[in-house]
């Protein structure tokens, strides 16, 4: 974000310029929001308290009644000029009388815990029933980490300015948000190393479709029956032609449409039809699931790694196998095995996700309601999806979908990022209260949304 701006900077666009378009832009939202209410702006010392001057100043030349309070006075020169600008009153009191209340005491620029009559105010808000907007990020939330340095504050809405921070798509700062809205200010932002995930597209068979050009999904079933048998019910929907799961067991209850082999698993796997795998879910954890995974990873066929494959694999393992054709999907709780099994140390989320890939060079999709996908090209984030997927077996149909997708196109990457979305969209179907059999099922309206 910095760049950028001094990119601007530099292009001839000043910052008071920048300013001006930030605080004019989130003004509009404000006023959106405040209809014609009385409205409360907090100023902090830096230029997120400079917008917070230009936010008043435009509400009050369209006649709104504010109220500015600001512990310190500014102390960047454009903030100071914000300041000047503005000639309504300005107190430094904790007494917030309007019923919207704008939040500009820090923006990216928080680099340590809030305290003094900074955290005082922070209270006052949090226990405030008023309409609560916060501008760039909540003030209290690191904007490169998410997380929260000061009283936690549940905002109605967070104007993010020029571009997404990762805090607007990382726990635990991303709970306090509310709706998160962009307001652009002319950045350039080509070239970025991480970025919003675009809704994808996709598109019916080709005219000369059949089922193993639409691609042959091997699913490895193992101990547990009813994990690979969830994984099925989304993969069959989510796009490739065939699914097969290779199992040692007759499964009574699968669907007629799932073609289940039993048998010999190396000549299963050797049907070089297979266009993609789905290693975990179900797998079990003992020698002869250690022994299915070894041979799935030594096919170097496109491959989603989940569940008990998270605990399984090692550096011996992925040295037989293609790192780049595999995908990883871990919960919290798998992502610190692998960073175990790696030798990774970091510790929040997203340095593990990186490192994690680095380390590996496997595509690496760090699960939880902030989603991460870290590939070669570019770190992910993703729009927050519905709480109601924290249930049993929803991992298991993200696998599955994942799966489907990578058996169609063979792009490890792009399988995570469409496997994303459409779990959400699945889920906003089904909702509420779903069960994960419930989502698998409705992958198939959620395709049609990406049609
Ligand atoms: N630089 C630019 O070109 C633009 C910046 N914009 C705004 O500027 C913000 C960033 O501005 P700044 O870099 O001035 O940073 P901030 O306004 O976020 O705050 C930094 C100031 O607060 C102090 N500070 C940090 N943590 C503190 C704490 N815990 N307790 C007390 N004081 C603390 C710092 O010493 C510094 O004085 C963005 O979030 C955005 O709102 C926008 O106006 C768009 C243009
Ligand atoms: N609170 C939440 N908000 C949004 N998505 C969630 C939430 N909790 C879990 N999820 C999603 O639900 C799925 C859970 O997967 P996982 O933990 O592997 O479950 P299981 O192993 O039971 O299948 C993941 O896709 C995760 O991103
Ligand atoms: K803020």
């Amino acid at each position: 974000m910095r760049a950028a701006e001094q990119a601007a900077m530099a292009a001839g666009t000043s910052e008071w310029e920048l300013m001006r378009r930030a605080g004019e832009g989130a003004a509009q939202w404000v006023m959106r929001v405040a209809a014609g209410r009385s409205v409360t702006v907090l100023c902090g010392p830096g230029n997120n308290g400079g917008d917070g001057y230009v936010i008043a100043h435009a509400l009050r030349r369209k006649g709104y009644d504010v109220q500015v309070v600001a512990p310190v006075e500014p102390k960047s020169e454009t903030a100071l000029h914000a300041r000047a600008q503005f000639s309504g009153e300005v107190a430094s009191d904790n007494w917030l009388r309007n019923p919207v209340i704008v939040d500009c005491l820090f923006g990216y620029g928080l680099d340590r815990e809030v305290g003094g009559a900074f955290a005082k105010l922070l209270e006052t808000l949090s226990t405030s029933n008023c309409y609560k907007i916060a501008i760039d990020v909540p003030s209290a939330v690191h904007s490169d980490s998410g997380e929260v340095l000061g009283p936690f504050v549940q905002y109605d809405l967070t104007l993010a300015l020029g571009a997404w921070k990762r805090a607007h798509f990382l726990m635990p700062a991303m709970g306090s948000m509310g709706a998160r809205r962009l307001v652009r200010i002319g950045l350039e932002l080509a070239d970025m190393p991480a970025c919003l995930s675009a809704r994808p597209h996709f598109s019916a068979p080709d005219p000369d479709a059949h089922k193993y050009r639409r691609g042959l999904l091997a699913i490895v079933a193992g101990a547990m029956p009813g994990a690979p048998l969830l994984a099925a019910e989304g993969a069959m929907r989510a796009g490739a032609g065939y699914v097969k799961l290779l199992s040692e067991h007759s499964h009574p209850d699968a669907p007629a449409e799932l073609v289940i082999e039993q048998g010999r698993f190396a000549e299963r796997i050797a049907d070089d039809r297979i266009s993609a795998f789905l290693v975990g879910p179900g797998l079990g954890r003992d020698d002869s699931a250690r022994d299915r995974l070894e041979r799935v990873l030594a096919r170097k066929v496109p491959t989603v790694l989940d569940a008990d494959a998270l605990h399984l694999i090692d550096q011996t393992m992925l040295d037989r196998a293609d790192p780049a054709k595999l995908c990883v999907t871990p919960h919290e709780g798998e992502l610190a095995q692998l960073c175990a099994t790696f030798g990774i140390g970091a510790e929040q989320k997203l340095e593990r996700t990186r490192a994690l890939h680095e380390a590996t060079g496997l595509t690496v999709l760090a699960k939880g309601p902030d989603t991460v996908l870290q590939s070669d090209v570019m770190t992910s984030f993703f729009p927050l999806g519905s709480s109601w997927l924290s249930t049993a077996g929803t991992g298991d149909v993200l696998a599955g979908i994942a799966a489907s997708r990578l058996a169609t196109h063979g792009d490890p990457a792009r399988s995570c990022d469409e496997a994303v979305w459409l779990h959400h969209e699945a889920a906003r179907l089904a909702s509420p209260a779903f069960s994960a059999g419930d989502l698998a099922r409705a992958v198939k309206p959620a395709m049609a949304a990406f049609l």
